[in-house]
């Protein structure tokens, strides 16, 4: 946990400001009881309106300063405390946005955003605590303790025998509720997760009537979460009158001890009454103690799941001086490129070799997992390659400056993601400074412009959470226009045409022909890129063929196959 309040580095001020204030905050109140009892003692008992008047105004005072030192504290410990959360929010976010896919898949989104929500606000709230509680609650124990022997040695000793049972009672609390609440974190987790997934896959759900057993399973979490609570509810049902039952012993015992001691004339009423609230103030600083103990057990799990990111290497690494190319064209080359997800998944690209020219139309084809997406994937860096090497513009791709390189190329993913916010706001995802001419001339290469033309309210037309208020269709010609209003050098289709009808396909490929880029299609439909410049053909991550469609008719059986099976397929339609 220490490791990152060096994130709070900013906020050194406000984290020895906020202490000294409750420091001083808890000597007023260490006073308050003294000042009580002479009240009490020299001023009611002999009747001395000097004395009364003087010990109220002081008393007065003293309350009021230590409310301001109060409020100064918690104002310290507010900046402190958010702004060492935003700064590790932030970092914790830039590191994951520098993570490759392959770390990325590695943790799964729902648990990143468990971390940089519920984990980091608890960090936030244990430097709240540290700069609150950490130098008062020590300081009023012992102080307290230090008061009670400086008024009566003998009933000091109540304190000093009360001390340990107390703490012994403290200890049981932390020591059965600290793994329940860290089983409550791992409950919350899976609920989150169980949610998030739910929310997500909503749709598929009710498609599948699965809406019960999704529900169940829920409830299930959900009482499993309530158990765990009630245990440590039950803890402090038994705990809590039982600290209560150990300070009434002790103010019993005060009162017993100071009784006879008054009677004897060793000690004054008032005197009594300073000690019964040392002894409060004492046994309630040390419930504080053990409720920042189980804060900071829950902070500790909390910091190590944000290390947990924060250590993991990236495996993408960028040159300490990269090549930057003089002009981008868009050649691609691959040379003998072996990839695979991670150690114990085979290898999903085996030996590729190709070469596209700049400004080339490159179809790719073959059956269900043999490697196309992820060959696509490798051009961007999404992952890092084993074996082999991949040129763009004759320059290794680990070589340029991969932020460079990520501009040159534009991806349509399989399921295309639109943003929430207006069809302007999604295509400016593409260029933040796209015109509203901009716009239609990509939606009309994009064969978007006649649908959305006809939308009341044109480019500012809302797209809701996922584009689930479009066709699967249009979902997929906005994704392209957000592509080509970018002008990459390289753009990537992967099987982006797939859910259009034939002739809007076709329209989209003619001016896809048009642009100034190499244009990588990956498509099942033969008829998608039989027009191609050249067709890969992938079987099992190894390249089967490439050339043109006549080519690969006559070389490829796989692909004669393909072939013939979409032939007979639309003849039989
Ligand atoms: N993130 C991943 N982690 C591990 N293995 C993966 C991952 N993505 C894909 N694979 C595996 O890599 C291989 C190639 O997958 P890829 O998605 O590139 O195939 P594809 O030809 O594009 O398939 P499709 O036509 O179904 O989209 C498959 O065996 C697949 O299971």
């Amino acid at each position: 946990m220490l490791r990152l309040f060096p994130y709070a580095k900013n906020y050194r001020k406000e984290i020895i400001l906020g202490p000294t204030f409750k420091f001083l905050e808890a000597v007023f109140e260490l006073f308050l009881p003294l000042l009580m009892a002479r009240l009490v003692d020299q001023g009611i008992q002999q009747q001395n309106w000097t004395v009364i008047w003087q010990m109220t105004f002081w008393m007065i005072l003293a309350s009021i300063t230590g409310l301001l030192f109060a409020i100064t504290c918690q104002y310290f410990s507010s900046i402190a405390s958010q702004g060492f959360g935003t700064e590790l929010r932030n970092q914790l976010m830039e590191k994951i946005n520098r993570l490759s896919h392959r770390e990325l898949n590695y943790f799964g989104s729902n648990t990143l955003i468990t971390r940089l929500t519920n984990d980091i606000n608890q960090m936030q709230l244990a430097l709240a605590m540290v700069i609150r509680l950490v130098v008062r609650a020590p300081f009023l124990s012992i102080g307290a303790l230090i008061m009670a022997f400086y008024i009566d040695w003998q009933i000091g000793l109540i304190f000093l025998a009360i001390l340990p049972i107390f703490s012994l009672l403290l200890f049981l609390l932390i020591r059965f509720s600290v793994p329940l609440f860290r089983l409550v974190q791992q409950q919350l987790d899976r609920l989150n997760q169980l949610v998030a997934q739910n929310l997500s896959g909503v749709r598929i759900i009710r498609a599948f009537n699965r809406q019960e057993r999704e529900v169940d399973k829920f409830q299930q979490q959900s009482d499993a979460l309530n158990e765990t609570y009630l245990k440590v509810t039950k803890l402090s049902i038994i705990l809590s009158p039982l600290t209560t039952l150990v300070l009434n012993l002790g103010i019993i015992g005060i009162f017993m001890i100071g009784g006879f001691k008054v009677e004897l004339g060793h000690l004054q009423q008032g005197e009594v009454l300073a000690l019964v609230n040392y002894m409060n103030q004492m046994l309630l600083a040390l419930i504080v103690v053990s409720n920042l103990v189980i804060i900071f057990t829950r902070a500790e799990a909390s910091a190590k799941r944000i290390n947990e990111v924060f250590d993991l290497p990236i495996s993408l690494s960028e040159k300490d001086e990269p090549t930057m190319p003089r002009q981008v064209r868009g050649e691609i080359i691959f040379n003998q490129v072996d990839f695979r997800y991670s150690p114990e998944h085979g290898r999903a690209l085996r030996k590729v070799s190709f070469q596209i020219p700049a400004g080339a139309f490159l179809g790719i084809t073959g059956p269900t997992g043999s490697g196309k997406s992820t060959l696509t994937q490798l051009i961007p860096r999404f992952y890092d390659i084993d074996t082999g090497e991949i040129l763009v513009d004759g320059i290794n791709i680990k070589d340029w400056p991969l932020d460079y390189l990520r501009r040159q190329i534009a991806f349509v993913p399989q399921k295309s993601v639109l943003i929430r916010g207006t069809i302007r706001e999604n295509l400016q995802w593409g260029k933040e400074t796209a015109t509203d001419a901009d716009c239609w001339q990509a939606l009309e290469l994009a064969q978007g412009a006649e649908f959305v033309r006809l939308l009341p309210d044109q480019l500012d037309t809302l797209i809701v959470e996922g584009g689930k208020n479009f066709s699967g269709g249009q979902i997929q010609r906005l994704a392209i226009a957000r592509a080509l209003i970018a002008q990459p050098k390289i753009l990537v289709l992967d099987d982006s045409l797939s859910a259009l009808d034939y002739q809007t396909d076709w329209l989209l490929r003619q001016n896809l022909r048009k642009i100034p880029a190499t244009v990588l299609l990956i498509s099942q439909r033969v008829s998608s890129i039989q027009e191609a410049d050249q067709i890969l053909v992938l079987e099992k991550g190894r390249v089967v063929g490439l050339g043109s469609h006549l080519d690969l008719l006559q070389q490829v059986p796989y692909y004669q196959e393909i072939v013939h099976a979409q032939e007979e397929g639309e003849s039989n339609a």
